[in-house]
């Protein structure tokens, strides 16, 4: 029988939020979820790998991949451009698998143009002070830069109303269980499954 295709999985949510650290813990774990990894301009930080984290590029090659349509959003983020390379996506959905997206606000929106049936789960810090903490605490960020990020997080937390879900990330083995919680139901979703079940039954 014809394998369903995949879920697309959008994790969203203000910078400092623990957006990374929720995705690398997950990863870890033995899920069958795959990870897109995007293309930026920005420099890579200590111990980031071209390929693993980013897909590190000019701001010339990343203005080539727009226009010759290679990815499936993008966004300019404080000063630097981020995308999501389309071919990787189509192509972990089309045979079957699930795959995670995670990206800033203005990135998730657009996803959700062109995938309305995507999971769309924002990530929330317990409060502004704590999400300051996480991005003072990271140390890679200047003070003007780390004013930036609260002034753009402050817009981003207004856009929780258009998600499906929200996670609070107080502890990141609880945030991981709500976000695997999240694509368990969503894989029982009857939408998805009508089809499949609908099949077995003429099939008798
Ligand atoms: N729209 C969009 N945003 C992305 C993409 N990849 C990463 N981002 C987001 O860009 C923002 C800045 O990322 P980064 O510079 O790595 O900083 P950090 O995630 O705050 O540690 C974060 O909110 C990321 O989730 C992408 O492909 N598209
Ligand atoms: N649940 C949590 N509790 C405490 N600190 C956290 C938690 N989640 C993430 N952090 C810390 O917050 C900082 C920002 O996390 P990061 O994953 O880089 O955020 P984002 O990818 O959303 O910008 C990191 O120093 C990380 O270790």
């Amino acid at each position: 029988m014809k394998k369903e295709r995949g879920l697309l999985i959008v994790l969203s949510g203000p910078s400092g939020v623990g957006k990374g650290t929720v995705c690398g813990a997950l990863r870890k774990q033995d899920t069958d979820i795959l990870y897109s990894v995007s293309a930026t301009t920005r420099t890579p930080r200590e111990g980031e790998i071209d390929g693993v984290n980013y897909f590190f590029k000019t701001r010339e090659q990343f203005e080539e991949m727009i226009k010759h349509d290679q990815l499936l959003e993008w966004a300019e983020y404080v000063g630097n451009f981020y995308g999501t390379p389309v071919d990787y996506v189509e192509k972990t959905l089309s045979e079957g698998n699930d795959i995670i997206l995670e990206i800033e606000v203005q990135g998730a929106l657009k996803v959700r143009e062109k995938f309305a049936e995507g999971v769309f789960i924002f990530l929330m810090p317990p409060s502004l002070a704590e999400l300051r903490n996480r991005i003072v605490g990271r140390g890679t960020e200047t003070e003007d830069l780390i004013n930036n990020r609260m002034t753009v997080a402050k817009d981003e937390i207004e856009m929780m109303s258009k998600y499906d879900y929200v996670v609070e990330n107080d502890e990141v083995h609880l945030a991981v269980e709500r976000i695997k919680a999240i694509v368990t139901a969503e894989h029982c979703r009857k939408d998805r499954l009508i089809a499949k079940y609908q099949q077995l039954v003429e099939a008798e």
